[in-house]
This record gives C-alpha cells, sequence and structure tokens, in this order.
C-alpha cells in the first residue's frame, strides 16, 4: 500500500509474519505477554510451549540487550492461551521505532486483544524503594515530543485511525484488577502506582534531568514500553503496563548510587516470584474471544 514509505513494517509484511507463525503453531493465544529486562522468566511460566528464536521469524529485528533472550514463545497459562517475547527492543539499539514496535502489530493480527507489558524502571517517585512494583498509569512520551513516535510515516487504517485517542492508554479495570490481585496476594507494601516516563537511552539520567522529570510529576523512568503502548492501542488492544523498580535514580549531587544494568538485571531476579504471580492470576481472569482469521 505505502512501499516506499514502509519499509519492512508494511501491513503486508506484519501479516506474512504473523501467518508463517500461525502456520508453526496450534496455539492462539489472546494475550500478550512483554518481558522488561530481567524478566524473561515470566515466559517460563507458559505450560506446552513452542518457542521461537527472533532470528527465525520472518521480519523480526534481534534482541541485542543482555537480559533480553530473543524469543517469542507461545504456550499456555492456567489453560489460557499467550504469547511472550522473551526479550523487547528499543531505541538505543538502533532500530527504526517502527521496527521496535513491529512485534505488537503481529500480536494483533494473530488475534491478541490484551497486552501486558512489564519493564525495568529507575524510582523518581521519593516514596518507592527498589523492588516496588507500578501499575502505569499514564506516561510522558519525551522522544514523542522530538517527533519520535511509532506511528509517524502514512497510516494504515487497517491498524487503525489517524489520530488515536491516548487518554485511555492504560486500562482502567485492569488497572484496578491488579490492585485487587496483588493486594489478594500480599503484596500491599510494594505495590504503586504512578506515571512513566521514556526517554531514548542508553545513557541514565543525569540528576538535574531526574530532578527535572521529578517535576513534571513522573513516578519512573525508563527506555522502553511507550512506542509498544502507543502501537497497541492504535490497533484496538487492551493494555496493562507495570513497571519494576529495579533503582533509585539519582537526584542528589552527594550520592555515591550510580545506575547500571547489572543491578537492574539483579532486582528483576529478585522480585521474579512476585511477578510471575501477579501477571497470571491476571491471565486468568482476563476474557476473551479469540478471533484470529
Ligand atoms: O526493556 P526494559 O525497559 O525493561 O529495559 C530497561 C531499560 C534499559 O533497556 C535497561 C537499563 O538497565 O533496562
Ligand atoms: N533510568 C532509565 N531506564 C532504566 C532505569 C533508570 O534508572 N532503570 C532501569 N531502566
Amino acid at each position: 500500500m505505502f512501499p516506499e514509505a514502509n519499509k519492512g513494517w508494511s501491513y503486508e509484511d506484519c501479516k506474512a509474519t504473523a501467518d508463517w507463525l500461525m502456520a508453526q503453531t496450534d496455539v492462539r493465544p489472546t494475550i500478550g505477554i512483554v518481558c522488561g529486562s530481567g524478566m524473561g522468566g515470566l515466559a517460563d511460566m507458559l505450560k506446552d510451549q513452542i518457542a521461537f528464536n527472533y532470528k527465525d521469524i520472518p521480519n523480526f529485528p534481534q534482541s541485542t540487550v543482555h537480559g533480553h533472550a530473543g524469543r517469542l514463545v507461545f504456550g499456555t497459562l492456567k489453560g489460557r492461551p499467550c504469547v511472550c517475547m522473551q526479550g523487547r527492543f528499543h531505541l538505543y539499539e538502533g532500530y527504526p521505532i517502527q521496527k521496535i514496535t513491529l512485534p505488537i502489530r503481529i500480536f494483533k493480527l494473530i488475534g491478541v486483544e490484551t497486552v501486558i507489558l512489564t519493564n525495568a524502571a529507575g524510582g523518581i517517585n521519593q516514596d518507592f524503594k527498589v523492588g516496588d512494583i507500578m501499575i502505569i498509569r499514564d506516561h510522558l512520551n519525551m522522544p514523542g515530543f522530538a517527533g519520535n513516535n511509532p506511528l509517524v510515516g502514512p497510516n494504515d487504517e487497517r491498524f487503525g485511525v489517524r489520530f488515536p485517542c491516548m487518554s485511555d492508554a492504560y486500562d482502567r479495570e485492569l488497572q484496578q484488577m491488579a490492585m485487587d490481585v496483588g493486594q489478594e496476594l500480599g503484596y500491599g507494601d510494594f505495590l504503586k502506582e504512578g506515571v512513566y516516563c521514556v526517554l531514548g537511552g542508553p545513557s541514565f539520567e543525569t540528576v538535574v534531568e531526574a530532578r527535572m522529570l521529578h517535576k513534571l510529576g513522573v513516578d519512573a523512568v525508563g527506555m522502553s514500553t511507550v512506542p509498544e503502548v502507543i502501537v497497541a492501542r492504535h490497533c484496538g488492544m487492551r493494555v496493562f503496563a507495570l513497571s519494576l523498580i529495579t533503582n533509585q535514580a539519582v537526584m542528589d549531587y552527594d550520592s555515591e548510587e550510580k545506575a547500571n544494568h547489572d543491578e537492574v538485571l539483579e532486582t528483576g531476579k529478585q522480585r521474579a516470584e512476585q511477578l510471575e504471580r501477579l501477571v497470571s492470576t491476571m491471565v486468568t481472569k482476563i476474557e476473551h474471544n479469540n478471533n484470529y482469521a
């Protein structure tokens, strides 16, 4: 439809990948999960797995970041058919933003109705502690302010409208469900809600950048998720997203703390069990009709 402008992420490209995947597996997922840094264990919850390395999937980018295995895993979670990205793509890896979000459109085309996104993030809210899980209520899209939005370019109406609404990006019912499930599981002490801000990365924030985000009302800062959310909402999927606070953003020149990826991965390991229980319990409560055509 737009051959010049959609270099490898057109509707036809996405459909070809979706059809290829559907020919390899009988699983017809209605829930898609994206694992954040160090949270790949979420994919291990799936039973009767059929897994594909990203390098073997037509049109897929490759994972380049430690803590992102680069596998697309199909299977069932407590009997519900799911697909899980064990490894996501980030702007700082150098891919065009439309390529980073291509798997989300493939989710849509294989029949996914609800996307659950997870990420590792730095705490900006001074009441947050390392290990807190923040349910995302809203986002601040900093790269978007500079025109770096995954919907830039010709709009293909088969995915969605030219100007999608984002004031309801994060499904309120699913946020409430997460709070309720978290309370039932006894996670009240470390379950929070807040605003996530995406930056381009890969450098972590300076002190003044972290202070600025605090003044803007941001609770957690990271380098992902928002482009995926925009694309998922554009094509009409429900979105739930959470951040694991893996480190505190440094906001004081006297601090000895230094943000680093090892700490991010380590916190992910420590909270893996609770994250898995929260996500798997939510999955059992989400109702769907499979609509793969
Ligand atoms: O994929 P996510 O957003 O969880 O990864 C975060 C952001 C960077 O990729 C990395 C920094 O440690 O973790
Ligand atoms: N800043 C940005 N991205 C992150 C951080 C952080 O402190 N921690 C994990 N991902």
